[in-house]
């Protein structure tokens, strides 16, 4: 009473698959013959033998979206609330509030991505959505967190109006490259009309101060509360639908780089008993093939490896294209040898470098900024990627630099690290973000004088150029 099923080569993950449908008898056994594959179903059970993982479907163009705003001002509840206005039509899965705002941001189940990145679609395009906490303390998690989004939904509570984490989200976002922006008013149900009205006013005028076009943006008030409950659909299921249809027609869907060799920047690594190590983070370019052979690099290492699974959203894929957050199976690598700031790319496509020149925007302190000039030497944290390394400043063009000034620079790094010309950064002094810039050159690697006085620190650099001065 069986019949015999032939399908293509025995991966790690459909082995594991058959196993589990042999526990739960769905199938009484399974061969690997000459690389083909053949799976014994009881009559019994033909028609519900089903992959225990579906298979990613591109049918939709991919958009990476995300909530910003201030602290409480409801970007978790909106991110709870699309999901469960979308699931009524079958086009997500409603999350609940504790799962988005609890979700432990290291937790891997089986191999696949940042449990913080949700899931939905509209009639138009697929969705992944990033719910950034807004939170000060969480600025180094909104730099990452933001880098991902083709375009951003600021949420602004009615009650409240803008608030200083609406400012600097905006700032941040607009610094990292995000161009489109939606807003939503959220709390509309414990504010009258004219403090609504008043709050689209401001923001419009906060946009477009920062550079926005804040007359046209599209700002929809509503309830994220009323819509998640169930409560007031005018200003609950409605205004999501409205916010919706404003997200997809306003924020663009982004050309991606396909044509160009593939990066992934490693967010996170993890071991999976049985199964070996995954990485997972975005695809910033090009196309990863299963099978294709591959490098992790940064730290001033290379390690080489080949792509063995594919992972997005809980569902197998063949390949994956840049936008896509996914987790990667990779052969022969134990999880202790990557770190989350390596890259993984098409073999001799990228280089680690410690030498730069920069173009950057140094904030000034109502932008959030530092008050006091900086010179020559002074140290600072750059951010790129997923990674931040302490990198060495110098001035060339002059004495200072001012808060409020663009400034040309040179950056010594204390770890080579993989660079690009165009290559986009933060640097941050403490808790201080200082500025943003773009890599403009890559200078020749740093001699072994330069990398001992960027080490050795300050003293022993005044040491020698007082000794240089007498002679000595
Ligand atoms: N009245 C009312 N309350 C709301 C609405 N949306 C959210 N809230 C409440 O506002 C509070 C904060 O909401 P969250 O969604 O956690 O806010 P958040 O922006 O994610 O906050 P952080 O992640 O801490 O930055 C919660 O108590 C929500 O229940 C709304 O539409 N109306
Ligand atoms: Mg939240």
């Amino acid at each position: 009473m069986s019949s015999i099923v032939v399908a293509r080569i025995l991966t790690p993950v459909a082995h594991r698959t058959l196993r589990h449908l042999i526990n739960r008898k769905s199938i009484s056994r399974f061969h690997n013959y000459a690389k083909t594959l053949q799976i014994v179903i009881p009559q019994s059970n033909q028609t519900r033998l089903y992959s225990e993982k579906k298979v990613f479907a591109r049918d939709k163009p991919h958009c990476n979206v995300g909530t910003i705003g201030h602290v409480d001002h409801g970007k978790t509840t909106l991110t709870a609330a699309i999901t469960k206005v979308l699931s009524d039509q079958k086009l997500a899965k409603a999350r609940g509030y504790a799962d988005i705002d609890n979700a432990p941001e290291e937790r891997a189940r089986g191999i696949t991505i940042n449990v913080a990145h949700i899931e939905y679609q509209t009639e138009s395009r697929h969705y992944g959505h990033t719910d950034c906490p807004g939170h000060a303390d969480y600025i180094k998690n909104m730099i990452t967190g933001t880098a991902q989004m083709d375009g951003a939904i600021l949420v602004v509570a009615a009650t409240d109006g803008v608030m200083p984490q609406t400012r600097e989200h905006i700032l941040l976002a607009k610094q990292i490259g995000v161009k489109d922006i939606v807003v939503f008013i959220n709390k509309v149900d414990t504010a009258d009309a004219e403090m609504v009205e008043l709050v689209e006013m401001e923001i419009r005028e906060l946009l477009t101060e920062m550079g926005f076009d804040g007359d046209n943006i599209p700002i929809i008030t509503g309830s994220a509360l009323c819509a998640l409950e169930g409560k007031q659909p005018e200003i609950g299921k409605d205004a999501i639908l409205k916010l919706l249809a404003a997200v997809d027609a306003h924020i663009p869907t982004p050309i991606r780089d396909l044509d160009k060799p593939f990066l992934l920047p490693v967010e996170n690594t993890y071991s999976i008993p049985g199964r070996g190590t995954v990485v997972t983070g975005r695809v910033e370019r090009g196309i990863i093939k299963k099978g294709s052979e591959c490098e992790f690099v940064g730290f001033n290492k290379v390690l080489k490896s080949t792509v063995t699974g594919i992972e997005m959203f809980h569902q197998i894929l063949d390949e994956a294209q840049a936008g896509d957050q996914l987790g990667a199976l990779v052969r022969g690598i134990k999880r202790d040898d990557i770190k989350r700031g390596m890259v993984l790319a098409k073999p001799g496509t990228v280089k680690c470098y410690d030498h730069i020149e920069t173009q950057v925007y140094i904030l000034n302190k109502e932008e959030g900024g530092r008050a006091k000039p900086f010179t020559s030497y002074i140290q600072l944290q750059m951010f790129c990627r997923t990674w931040d390394s302490a990198v060495q400043v110098l001035v060339p063009d002059k004495e200072m630099v001012m808060p409020g000034e663009d400034s040309r620079l040179i950056l010594r790094m204390i770890k080579p690290m993989v660079l690009e010309q165009g290559q986009r950064f933060t640097l941050r002094d403490g808790s201080v973000t200082l500025g943003t810039g773009v890599v403009t050159k890559i200078l020749p690697k740093l001699k072994e004088d330069q990398r001992e006085e960027l080490t050795e620190g300050k003293k022993a650099r005044e040491k020698r150029a007082k000794a240089a001065a007498t002679g000595q």
